[in-house]
């Protein structure tokens, strides 16, 4: 990979329980469809996308994590080089919503620790205390099945208050709002890396490769 091919490299790692949309997120944004029939992730997947911000080139690597327990182990090592992780649940199934603490707790331990927002006392209902992250969204899928809605918008808006996270509501299904997840995700990542905030990673071997390759999160300091 050259450097020439792009300003940026960004690796955002989705994470959250299996059926929410993970998937269907990252190929809607990489492909722009909505996959029939998709299948569980095994392990982890990634994509790539280049998109054009402002005259820049933004390369973005898109890590799409499996959402079931068995898989945990693999999934949490993705999570060390991410420059920013995307929380997803479905707003059609409470669990998905109720484990939301617990993918905190995840990050926590395995994110880097490279601070960008600092997470303040969350509602009652919750255990975490505190918790340093980097640059996170919270994303509620699948708004295009509003009759079965089980979490209302105003209670995940409390709870990514509570966070100090950026809430975006989604449909992988109809395109709502995916591709301003990711853009607004690339604008912000160019603007913290213009701060010169991002550590720079050495990022996993790529499916099929057993080699790493250089990681360059950002290139365009000015
Ligand atoms: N109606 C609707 N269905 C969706 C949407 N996004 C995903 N789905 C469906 O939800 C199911 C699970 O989607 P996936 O993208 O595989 O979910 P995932 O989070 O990647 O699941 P794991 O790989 O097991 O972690 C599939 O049947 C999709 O068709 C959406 O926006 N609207």
């Amino acid at each position: 990979m050259s450097m020439e091919d792009y300003d940026f490299l960004f690796k955002i790692v989705l994470i959250g329980n299996a059926g929410v949309g993970k998937t269907c997120l990252v190929r809607r944004f990489t492909q722009g469809l909505f996959p029939p029939g998709q299948g569980a992730t095994i392990g982890v997947d990634f994509m790539i996308k280049t998109v054009e911000i402002n005259g820049e080139k933004v390369k973005l690597q898109i890590w799409d994590t499996a959402g079931q327990e068995r898989f945990r182990s693999i999934t949490q090592s993705y999570y060390r080089s991410a420059n920013a992780l995307i929380l997803t649940y479905d707003i059609t199934c409470e669990e998905s919503f109720r484990c939301l603490p617990e993918w905190l707790r995840e990050i926590e331990q395995y994110a880097s620790n490279k601070v960008i927002t600092v997470l303040v006392a969350p509602e009652v209902s919750f255990d975490i205390t505190s918790i340093t992250c980097i640059s996170c969204r919270f994303v509620g899928n699948k708004i295009d099945l509003a009759e079965r809605r089980e979490v209302s918008q105003q209670r995940a808006e409390e709870f990514s208050e509570a966070q100090d996270m950026y809430y975006l509501e989604t449909s992988a299904k109809e395109s709502d709002n995916v591709e301003k997840l990711f853009l607004d995700l690339a604008c912000r990542l160019i603007s913290e890396a213009r701060q010169n905030t991002l550590v720079n990673n050495v990022s996993s071997p790529l499916p099929g490769e057993g080699k790493s390759i250089s990681y360059l999160t950002c290139c365009n300091f000015n």
